[in-house]
């Protein structure tokens, strides 16, 4: 998939394509469904399939003290648009003088004239341009006008609920990860780099890699049975995603500990898919106290793969 980061970044060799516009924050089967859209008209035309994202999101500008917590970070969808056979990522650079260009200046200019945009495909309710006066209505009289195709996406809900990135954060908050799982379409998961700390796991016994997760906020909170997949293997194990009260931590962070593991993983990339929230973090008045707690959630979670993997067991018998 081609990567291209700024509108200053287009070039005359990338006019000519079929485009879809939106955050894509989570890459679920909502956004998946219109996704396998985009690259079916892209093949009936014989173009590129291409996404318009932008960074910061739209309401991290606006309003960045009400906007959620994003389930995934530019990278994290790239790599999902990447699987799906996405030809082209375009992230827009997304500041006040973006948002406040006119509604027919974005269309024109933007989407006709720089990215030569065959054909659109984007919800019914999507607003655009300065004043967010741009919308549905004036697309379709634009595509008449300059003859381009648009299509409404489709909408795909699951038992009757519209599956969404904020249906997903909400089923994250209220630690329904089978929920959240079935609306993403795969695990949730966290993607980072290891980083040094400041080397406590070990002393007591539970080494952890810290996962650096480039976000101020986070949809997950709490201890999780997770997996984590390694340059050495995917293994299961145990983590904590917050501040650490008992040892005076600041920041929130992630912190895995893998089942029967022994090795380097710092520098390295690791990806954590949370399985089972097993409780919310507290404040223990000794380290003694949080070293047995740990103690009780890595059987928690041990426990929690052994009868996962006999429920398997018997739905394949
Ligand atoms: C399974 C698990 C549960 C944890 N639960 C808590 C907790 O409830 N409260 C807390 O303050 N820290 C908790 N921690 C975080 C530990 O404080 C942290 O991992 C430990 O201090 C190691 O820090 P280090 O990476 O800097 O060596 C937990 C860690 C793990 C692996
Ligand atoms: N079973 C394991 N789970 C997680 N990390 C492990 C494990 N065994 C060894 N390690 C290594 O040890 C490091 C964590 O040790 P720790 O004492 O918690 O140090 P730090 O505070 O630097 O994270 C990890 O980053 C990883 O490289």
């Amino acid at each position: 998939m081609e990567f291209i980061r700024g509108l200053h970044n287009i070039k005359a060799e990338h006019r000519g394509c079929v485009l879809t516009i939106g955050n894509f924050d989570g890459v679920h089967l909502g956004h998946q469904a219109v996704l396998a859209q985009l690259i079916q008209v892209a093949k009936q035309r014989q173009l590129p399939a291409c996404v318009m994202v932008f960074e910061p999101q739209p309401l991290e500008l606006f309003a960045p003290d009400k906007a959620p917590a994003r389930l995934s970070r530019l990278r994290e969808k790239y790599l999902g648009l990447a699987r799906l056979g996405i030809d082209r990522l375009l992230c827009v650079n997304f500041n006040r003088r973006f948002a406040d260009l006119a509604p027919d200046y974005f269309v024109e200019q933007l989407l006709l004239q720089q990215l030569g945009v065959q054909h659109l495909i984007v919800g019914d309710d999507f607003c655009f341009g300065k004043n967010r006066a741009g919308n549905f209505a004036l697309l379709q009289q634009e595509a008449e006008r300059f003859n381009f195709g648009l299509t409404p996406t489709a909408s795909l809900k699951q038992q009757m609920q519209r599956i969404s990135s904020t249906a997903i954060r909400q089923a994250l908050a209220a630690d329904d990860l089978a929920l959240a799982e079935a609306m993403l379409g795969r695990p949730f998961s966290l993607n980072g780099k290891v980083r040094h700390g400041r080397q406590l796991g070990r002393q007591l016994g539970f080494p952890t890699a810290n996962v650096w997760l480039y976000r101020k906020k986070l949809p997950v909170h709490g201890v999780y049975a997770i997996e984590a997949i390694t340059d050495f293997g995917r293994y299961q194990g145990v983590a904590n995603i917050g501040s650490r009260p008992t040892v005076s931590g600041k920041t929130e962070q992630l912190e895995a500990h893998l089942f029967d593991f022994k090795g380097n993983l710092y520098g390295s990339q690791i990806e954590v898919l949370l399985r089972q929230k097993l409780r919310n973090e507290q404040s223990f008045a000794s380290v003694e106290a949080l070293q047995q707690q740990i103690q009780r959630d890595a059987e928690a979670a041990r426990t929690y793969f052994q009868s996962s993997a006999s429920e398997q067991v018997e739905a394949n018998q």
